[in-house]
């Protein structure tokens, strides 16, 4: 069991170093298993819990993987892949899991999901993914539990996604790559981390345009090799150590090459947060009252849920009235309890938050119920009075590398401890 300890009142100040995407790592990790021959090299991997479950995971299915920790760098010959079952022990830890598929379709005709995991967040459904691979050729067994694909070769096809789903895109280009002939994706998500991989699959050897915008063709080739590629910055993470300053008052220079907050970044300047950029390092500053704030998620590049649950904390620290409406997840509002706990007052209906600031927030005993209401706690700690305990901490493990070493670097209180239970 991991537990955050954070006793709150200090400002943080400091330079604060921007891990490696999750959400780009882990399609990568999934599009080196597309390499038959040769090693993959990863580098500016984030030392996470879902890497770790990723490369086990790799292992599982007959791939060699190296996690040079401190180098941060991934190392994968993916030419022994040998068995199509992504077992439920390893699959069901994380969401990552789900970007295997491709990669055992092409390879060994076939994939056995015993189950996929991520943040509990309401539905998360894999439609878009099963029926693309049905469109491109597969046949695909849902069963209550196990889902198994099957294909003896994909052929392109026009694909459509009712939303541009994040992992679907990516798991249709990678299924897209080395199947004949042409795919077109309409309504493919633009999120950063999609184009990353689209970069890294195309050095691969793979043919896709239209990254970016929204409808992507894939034109197959015969096969794809391993590359060095370096994972661009974790925008959420950023975000993260953004709110971090804003909220205590602090000053931190964040260091992650090409870093860019976009809407995040706004909103907080709305709020009163101020940025500016020196080269390749961006300041985020504070030292005046936080402004209420709308929010309303989106896909890219609306508003991130993912950093959804951090901005309400951030929200019960400003003085007025801010409105949250969360459109992307129909659960992902288990934060508001809580933060209720320790003082904040936020009125949950349906899909909408209304959160009553300033109420002045003490530290107590709190959950974190999934990775993101994780790490709004751990922000919601530095700025409480006392000592906030947040257990369930693996959730926050599972997507920031060395939490408390890198906020502790900035002069926050924080520890993380493992205890029996
Ligand atoms: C590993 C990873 O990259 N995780 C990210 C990814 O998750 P993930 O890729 O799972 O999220 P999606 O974009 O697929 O899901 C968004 C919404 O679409 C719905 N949907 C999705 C697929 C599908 O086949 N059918 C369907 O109905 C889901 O139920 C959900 O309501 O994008 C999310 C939304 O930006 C982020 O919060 C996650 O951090
Ligand atoms: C929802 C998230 O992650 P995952 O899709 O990996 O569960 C997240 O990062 O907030």
């Amino acid at each position: 069991m991991v537990r955050y300890r954070v006793r709150g009142g200090n400002a943080l100040r400091g330079t604060a170093f921007i891990q490696g995407a999750k959400n780009a790592v882990l399609p990568m990790i999934g599009a080196a298993l597309l390499a038959a021959k040769g090693r993959t090299v990863l580098r500016n991997v984030p030392i996470i819990e879902d890497v770790r479950r990723a490369v086990e995971l790799a292992e599982a299915i007959g791939a060699y993987v190296e996690l040079h920790e401190s180098e941060r760098t991934l190392v994968i010959d993916a030419s022994k892949v040998s068995s199509p079952v992504l077992p439920a022990e390893i699959a069901r830890r994380f969401r990552g899991s789900v970007l295997f598929t491709p990669a055992l379709l092409h390879r060994l005709g076939e994939a056995v999901v015993e189950g996929v995991g991520g943040c509990n967040l309401g539905s998360r459904n894999l439609d878009f993914h099963y029926l693309g691979y049905k469109r491109l050729g597969a046949i695909v067994d849902e069963g209550e539990t196990v889902i198994h694909v099957k294909a003896a070769g994909l052929t392109g096809a026009t694909l459509y996604l009712d939303t541009p789903s994040h992992t679907g895109t990516e798991n249709l280009i990678m299924a897209a790559c080395l199947a004949k002939g042409t795919t077109v994706i309409e309504n493919a998500a633009l999120e950063p981390e999609v184009l990353d991989v689209i970069d890294m699959l195309s050095k691969m050897g793979a043919r896709i345009s239209g990254g970016g915008t929204g409808f992507i063709t894939v034109e197959g080739v015969d096969e794809l090799h391993a590359v060095e590629h370096t994972v661009m910055p974790d925008r959420l993470d950023a975000g993260v150590f953004a709110m971090a300053a804003a909220l205590t008052q602090g000053e931190v220079s964040l260091v992650g090459t090409g870093l860019d907050l976009g809407v995040v970044r706004y909103k907080l300047e709305q709020m009163g947060v101020e940025f500016h950029r020196q080269g390749a390092v961006l300041h985020v500053s504070c030292d005046g009252p936080l402004r209420p704030i709308n929010i309303i998620t989106d896909t890219y590049p609306g508003f991130a849920t993912d950093l959804q649950s951090p901005m309400m904390t951030v929200a019960a620290l400003a003085d007025g009235t801010s409105y949250i409406h969360e459109r992307i997840f129909d659960g992902r509002f288990a934060l508001a309890g809580e933060l209720n706990k320790m003082g904040a007052n936020v009125e949950v209906k349906g899909s909408r938050a209304v959160v009553r600031g300033r109420t002045p927030l003490t530290g107590t005993q709190v959950t974190a119920h999934d990775l993101r209401s994780g790490i709004a706690l751990v922000l919601a700690g530095l700025a409480a009075e006392g000592e906030t305990v947040i257990d369930s901490g693996y959730l926050i493990d599972r997507g920031h590398a060395h939490l408390a070493a890198r906020m502790r670097a900035l002069g926050a209180d924080i520890t993380r401890e493992i205890s029996e239970r």
